[in-house]
C-alpha cells in the first residue's frame, strides 16, 4: 500500500525554515525519548500547541517497514527483528528528512507496538519547526541518514539499566508478557544492539553517559539550542549555528578556539555563545558528564 505522507507545504514563500537537524541515537530504552522531552519541556516546548513549535521530536518508528502476513505472523511470536536495519524503510526516512530540511510540513504515521505495525489512523503532522530532533536505535546506521545531521547525540546508558527499563515499559506499555521480552531481547535486541547500534556511538558529536539522568548534559544541549533559537531570530538563517558547529573544541589539545572566520564574522552575541559553550565543554568533559568528539563529521556549509 502506498500513503502520502507529506503535502509538500514550506513554512511560506518568502520564508522557508530549513532547519537544525540532530540526531539522537542510542541502545533500546536508554532514555532517548526523555532525554528528547527534557530538552523540549526545557525550551517551553513540550505544552506548546503542536503547529508552533520550534523544536520537533521526531521517532524512528515512524520508519519501521509495513510487514508482509507471513512476518507479521512471526513478529507475534516474537520473532521477528525489529532491531536489523532491513526492519527499517531507510529510503522513506531519508526522503522525509530531506523534506523537513526543505521546510516542508511532513505526515508520518505514528507506531502501534502492540499490532506491531504503522499506524496511518493516526498520523503525526510535523509541522516545519527551526530545530528537528530525530531519535532511534539507529539514526546513524545508514550512511546517507547520519550525513543530513548537524548534530549528533548518542545517549550511552549501561545495558543492564536499559534491560531493567525496557522489562516493564514492554509489558505495561507495549502489551507484551515477561518470557516474550526476555527470548526477543537475548535473541535480537542485544546482539544487534552490539552489531549494528554501538558501532555508531563513534559517529556521535556528544556522548550522554546515563542519559535522562545527566541534567548537566542536558543543561548544555538546551543552552546550545538556545544560542541557535537567539541566534537565528537576529539573523534569520542557520549559517551562524552551522559555523559554530563546526568549531574544533580543542578540549584535548588545551581547548583553543578554532574556526577563526565565525568570530571574526560573526556578532558579538555569536561570539560569546561560542565563548560560553567551548568554556562548557571544556569543564564537562573533566567532569565526565559529557564526552565530545572534534566535529569531524559535521557538513561544511
Ligand atoms: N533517567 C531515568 N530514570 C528512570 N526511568 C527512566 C529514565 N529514563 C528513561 N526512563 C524510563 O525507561 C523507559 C525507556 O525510556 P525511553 O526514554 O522511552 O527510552 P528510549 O527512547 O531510548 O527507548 C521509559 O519507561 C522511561 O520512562
Ligand atoms: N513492533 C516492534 C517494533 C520495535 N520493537 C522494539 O523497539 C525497540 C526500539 O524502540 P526504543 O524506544 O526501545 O528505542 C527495538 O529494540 C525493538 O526491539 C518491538 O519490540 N516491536
Amino acid at each position: 500500500m502506498e500513503h502520502n505522507l507529506h503535502n509538500g507545504d514550506t513554512a511560506g514563500k518568502d520564508e522557508v525554515k530549513s532547519p537544525f537537524l540532530i540526531g539522537v541515537a542510542g541502545g533500546t530504552a536508554s532514555g532517548k525519548s526523555t532525554v528528547c522531552k527534557k530538552i523540549m519541556e526545557q525550551l517551553g516546548q513540550a505544552e506548546m500547541d503542536h503547529t508552533q513549535r520550534q523544536v520537533v521530536a521526531i521517532s524512528q518508528d515512524s520508519f519501521y517497514r509495513e510487514l508482509t502476513a507471513a512476518e507479521k505472523l512471526k513478529a507475534q511470536k516474537g520473532l521477528f527483528n525489529f532491531d536489523h536495519p532491513d526492519a527499517f524503510n531507510e529510503e522513506l526516512m531519508f526522503d522525509t528528512l530531506q523534506l523537513i530540511l526543505k521546510g516542508h510540513k511532513v505526515k508520518i504515521p505514528s507506531y502501534d507496538y502492540r499490532t506491531n505495525s504503522l499506524d496511518f489512523e493516526n498520523m503525526l503532522v510535523i509541522y516545519p519547526a527551526d530545530v528537528v530532533l530525530f531519535e532511534g536505535i539507529l539514526v546513524f546506521y545508514f550512511p546517507k541518514i547520519r550525513d543530513l545531521f548537524h548534530m549528533k547525540l548518542f545517549v550511552d546508558t549501561d545495558s543492564d539499566t536499559r534491560l531493567a527499563r525496557r522489562v516493564p515499559r514492554d509489558i505495561n506499555e507495549r502489551g507484551r508478557d515477561l518470557d516474550a521480552v526476555l527470548t526477543q531481547y537475548m535473541t535480537f535486541v542485544k546482539p544487534a544492539f552490539e552489531e549494528f547500534c554501538s558501532p555508531t556511538k563513534k559517529f556521535a558529536d556528544v556522548i550522554i553517559p546515563r542519559g535522562a539522568d545527566n541534567t548537566v548534559a542536558i543543561d548544555l544541549i538546551v543552552q546550545h539550542i538556545r544560542d541557535f533559537l537567539n541566534n537565528r531570530s537576529c539573523h534569520g538563517s542557520t549559517g551562524n549555528m552551522a559555523l559554530y558547529m563546526n568549531l574544533d573544541l580543542g578540549v584535548a589539545d588545551g581547548g583553543a578556539l578554532a574556526g577563526g572566520d565565525a568570530v571574526a564574522s560573526g556578532s558579538s552575541n555569536t561570539y560569546n555563545a561560542i565563548r560560553r559553550f567551548s568554556t562548557l565543554c571544556k569543564e564537562l568533559t573533566m567532569k565526565g558528564n559529557v564526552f565530545f568528539e572534534t566535529n569531524k563529521n559535521l557538513p561544511h556549509h
